[in-house]
């Protein structure tokens, strides 16, 4: 059930449905990549088309709400979740890849995240000045990678309207690396 909270946030009521769907199509995978890493799985949820369809109603009604124009995915998982938003709300997709697999003009950024460090890159004429980017992955853990991304959206000139994740891990200095950039996630952990 929404609640009041919520609903004076304007938060979307699909997004308790969504909150439940993902408590139950999310694995623990336990000290996976390396040790003391809790990871978690979002195959169950893909593998599962009525809990995915929830999940990807829930982050259209967000992107909506906010405007949105255009969705950035973040290379590998992120792309799972912003193509079919994009599609859904006939926005166009900006992909934020892993370095070396765009391949016109980029820009690049360096990050620190969970468990590594990675660089990813943007097309610099990837975005219009007049469009607002809805930045779209499925978790936000230390927030190396989303902070990463804004940098990079930003930089090309994007209007960026917020960041919209699957999970927050709430345990993690995400939300603070990431602002001010508003960030909506479907669950909180
Ligand atoms: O908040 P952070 O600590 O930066 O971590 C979050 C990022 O980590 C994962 O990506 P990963 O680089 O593992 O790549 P993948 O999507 O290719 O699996 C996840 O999909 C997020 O993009
Ligand atoms: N704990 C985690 N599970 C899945 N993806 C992640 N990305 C960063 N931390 C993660």
């Amino acid at each position: 059930m929404t609640s009041i909270d919520e609903a004076a946030l304007g938060r979307p009521a699909t997004s308790d449905a969504a909150a439940d769907v993902l408590r139950g199509h999310i694995r623990d995978i336990q000290d996976w990549p390396q040790p003391g890493v809790v990871f978690k799985d979002i195959t169950p949820l893909l593998a599962t088309p009525a809990a995915f369809g929830v999940v990807i109603g829930a982050l259209v009604d967000i992107a909506r709400q906010r405007g949105a124009t255009t969705i950035a995915g973040i290379e590998a998982r992120g792309f799972l979740l912003a193509a079919p938003v994009a599609d859904r709300l006939g926005a166009g997709l900006v992909p934020i890849r892993k370095q070396g697999k765009l391949p016109g003009p980029v820009r690049s950024a360096t990050y620190d995240l969970e468990y590594g460090t990675a660089t990813i890159e943007i097309h610099a004429d990837a975005v219009r000045p007049d469009e607002r980017v809805l930045l779209v992955d499925d978790v936000l853990a230390t927030g190396g990678t989303a902070a990463a991304a804004h940098g990079l959206l930003a930089g090309v000139g994007a209007e960026v309207v917020g960041l919209t994740v699957l999970m927050e891990l709430s345990f993690l200095p995400g939300r603070e690396r990431v602002a001010p950039l508003d960030v909506v996630p479907l669950l909180t952990i």
